[in-house]
């Protein structure tokens, strides 16, 4: 049965249901309110686990995007500064950077996992923002623009980067107040414009937070109900299995006989049922025979009520490997078998029932302590052509039983 807290668990991840009411129960599958990361580690995992081939693809192309801007802006600070020191520095910081985004790049491409890691992310992204201070020293002439990119480039950092909300957000936060800082010791800002441009600065952290922290709830919903419902499907395959087999063995024990596995009166009285119309309808010989074990109380007084038992299922299992498919068998009731044999004469029923009679009599039967031989009377009768009753053949088989004891045992007996 799938668990209650599963299914309640279940019921609480519907869509646009607010995070708040999601978190506030624990579930095993609540999301962090802030990062949007699942609270159960094992679950963050696995979710980072599957996401880790599309993320590293999305990193790559963010990484492209972000070296092929850094390297474009060359151009205007060629035109700029000309072939002079403040252009080499600032080409130099443009390069080692590319180099450091490059060798993310191939990381990731050889590594999936790394993209969801976030640290190797951060950490390049630190280093280059660091580096990227350099453009504030050497083109105050494009103040303006570089603090619209600086803009840019956190929001950037936080939306457009594939990265842990946890690790993005102080990224970005070290961008703006770096950046503030660097202004302010440049003398661009006076104190008051520090403080605006840092409140400015946090509106794009705040708007990517939220866009960012929305997306991976709505994907880590998406997970988990996935999850939930295989987790689901798998119960109830495994519940069906059970049942079936539940069912199956409730039907086996209530058509057998718990001791030797034969049919049980019950069932064989409804297959000869079955058997008994067809042979009448088809005007097809029937036989019938019912096996008697020869002085079996002895050997429960010889041997031992559980050496009969042994014997009886011994017995059952022969009449099974010498009988036919088709013939059906069953247990009359004590050392007592009965075998419907169908579209078989009296003659054939006799040689049948003689053959399996000397079997029995020359198969040892091993009891665990030693081997024991048994021999068995059969009263063998065949249908009459206007016989209709299965009671009237099985007394008839019955009687003819009782003459095959009475004239010696170990014999079969036409009836
Ligand atoms: N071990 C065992 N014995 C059983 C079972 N059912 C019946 N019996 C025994 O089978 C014996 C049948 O004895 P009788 O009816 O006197 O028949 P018999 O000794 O075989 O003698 P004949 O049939 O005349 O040859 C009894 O001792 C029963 O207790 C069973 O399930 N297990």
């Amino acid at each position: 049965m799938p668990s209650r807290h599963l299914l309640k668990g279940f019921r609480c991840l519907k869509w646009g249901q607010p995070i708040s009411t999601h978190v506030a129960k624990g579930y095993e599958w609540s999301i962090k309110p802030w990062w949007g990361e699942f609270r159960n580690k094992e679950h963050e995992q696995a979710f980072l686990r599957q996401h880790a081939p599309l993320v590293a693809g999305q990193l790559q192309l963010a990484l492209l995007v972000w070296m092929f801007l850094l390297l474009i802006f060359a151009i205007p600070d060629y035109l700029t500064l000309g072939p002079g020191t403040d252009f080499f520095i600032l080409l130099a910081m443009r390069l080692a950077t590319s180099v450091l985004i490059l060798a993310l790049f191939v990381a990731v491409g050889f590594k999936a996992q790394l993209a969801v890691q976030g640290r190797w992310i951060s950490l390049v992204e630190v280093v280059a923002i660091s580096l990227f201070m350099l453009v504030y020293f050497y083109r105050p002439d494009i103040l303006s623009w570089t603090i619209t990119v600086t803009l840019l480039m956190i929001l950037g950092v936080i939306a457009l980067v594939p990265n842990r909300l946890k690790a993005a957000v102080p990224v970005a936060f070290y961008m703006a107040v770096l950046t503030a800082l660097v202004l302010l010791y440049l003398g661009s800002l006076d104190e008051s414009e520090f403080v605006g441009l840092l409140v400015i600065f946090s509106l794009p952290i705040g708007i990517g937070w939220a866009g960012a922290l929305r997306a991976n709830v709505l994907q880590r919903r998406q997970f988990a109900l996935f999850q939930q419902s295989t987790q689901l499907n798998a119960e109830l395959t495994r519940e069906i299995e059970m049942r079936k087999r539940l069912q199956e063995q409730l039907q086996h024990q209530a058509t057998t006989d718990a001791l030797t596995g034969l049919n049980n009166r019950h069932q064989y009285q409804q297959l000869f049922a079955r058997e008994l119309s067809r042979s009448m309808r088809l005007r097809q010989p029937m036989s019938l025979g019912i096996i008697d074990l020869d002085h079996f109380k002895q050997v429960n007084d010889t041997w031992g009520h559980s050496a009969g038992d042994e014997v009886l299922r011994r017995v059952a299992q022969l009449c099974r490997d010498n009988f036919r498919d088709i013939d059906i068998l069953g247990r009359l009731g004590g050392e007592e078998f009965v075998v419907l044999l169908p579209d078989t004469t009296q003659e054939q029923a006799i040689i049948v029932a003689q053959r399996f009679i000397e079997t029995l009599a020359n198969t040892p039967i091993d009891i665990g302590t030693r081997d024991i031989q048994v021999t068995a009377t059969i009263g063998v009768v065949t249908r009459q052509p206007d016989e209709t009753s299965l009671e009237g053949l099985i007394k008839r088989a019955d009687d003819a039983l009782y003459k095959g004891k009475e004239a010696g045992r170990n014999q079969v007996m036409p009836g």
